[in-house]
């Protein structure tokens, strides 16, 4: 299925940059919620996740899915982090180490889901995505939206005794809070490392790489002797900052020139705080993937021959 006019759209190495050189991250276009009663109603084995471990933005609906305790109930699938002109492709098109096929369609790119679900997309054709296997189509693509949905939208077809059921991670008391940080978070740091990797002019780097080290000194000071960024609780915020750090010494220092300080030398505590998360939650370790990063980063920079 995979062809057409859109590589515009579907190559990673190029992405949207603005006159001023810096790069221009596009909203996602599937915004549906999952709710009783709605057009998407919460159902077991009703929705599917496709993912590539490489990306952030994956990552954080991997590691929700699993605090939720929802591996049964949605299934997912991993596409390779090595891009091609198409996009993220599945194994049919890319035999690498823990990819898979699509078990819905056998599709040969990430694209193709999009394209299944509206043939007239003119959006990138990113991962996250959430799928309804019934209306044939992209519930949602924004990540921090499909956490929310996972946080809560499940709940009463999860046996309702189960921590992992109760466990809220965008509880009302601390939302206020969580939003706050998360906003500075999303354009400094989660973001911030792509306005620094993806600029074309020095200016644009500069803007993106200095504000970055600034709101990671300042969330040194936030998590120094703390397990948790806020409430003393795992939150959203833990885990939308995890998926960043983690990629961080790994990933960004190097392909994204991210490159005053590594984590590991320059922040004790973030380090400590993000190692702690990796070594004693089973959801975080389990759906980070070091290599598919490191491939992922390098590959889309096309430094791809690096010290393994
Ligand atoms: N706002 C989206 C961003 C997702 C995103 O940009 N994912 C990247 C991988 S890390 C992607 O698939 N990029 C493909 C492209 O832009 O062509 C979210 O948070 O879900």
């Amino acid at each position: 299925m995979s062809g057409g006019d859109c590589q515009s759209q579907a190559d990673v190495s190029q992405q949207p940059i603005g006159k001023d050189g810096s790069f221009k991250r596009p909203d996602s276009v599937f915004r549906n919620w999952i709710e009783k009663g709605g057009k998407f109603a919460p159902e077991a084995d009703r929705y599917h996740l496709y993912v590539v471990y490489g990306c952030p933005w994956a990552t954080r609906t991997l590691i929700v899915r699993k605090l939720k305790g929802l591996e049964d109930i949605i299934p997912v699938t991993a596409a390779s982090p090595r891009a091609d002109e198409h996009g993220w492709p599945f194994a049919k098109v890319d035999r690498f180490p823990d990819v898979e096929d699509d078990p819905l369609y056998g599709s040969e790119h990430i694209k193709d889901l999009y394209l299944k679900a509206d043939p007239d997309y003119s959006g990138r054709f990113t991962v996250p995505v959430l799928w309804d296997k019934k209306l044939e189509t992209v519930v949602n693509n924004e990540s921090s939206e499909i956490i929310r949905i996972f946080n809560s939208a499940f709940n009463e077809i999860l046996p309702p005794d189960l921590e992992k059921t109760k466990l809220d991670l965008h509880p009302a008391t601390l939302r206020e809070e969580i939003d706050e940080l998360n906003d500075w978070v999303y354009h400094t740091v989660n973001n911030g490392v792509y306005k620094a990797g993806f600029a074309k002019t020095q200016a644009a780097y500069e803007a993106a790489v200095k504000p970055l080290f600034g709101s990671l000194d300042r969330l040194e000071k936030i998590v120094d002797a703390r397990d948790y960024l806020i409430g003393g609780q795992l939150t959203e915020a833990d885990v939308r900052l995890f998926v960043t750090i983690v990629r961080f010494d790994i990933g960004y220092y190097g392909a994204f020139k991210c490159n005053i300080r590594t984590i590991r030398d320059g922040y004790p505590a973030l380090n400590r705080w993000f190692k702690k998360l990796y070594w004693t939650n089973p959801a975080f370790k389990s759906s980070t993937n070091l290599d598919h990063i490191k491939t992922g980063y390098y590959w889309i920079t096309a430094v791809s021959i690096l010290l393994r």
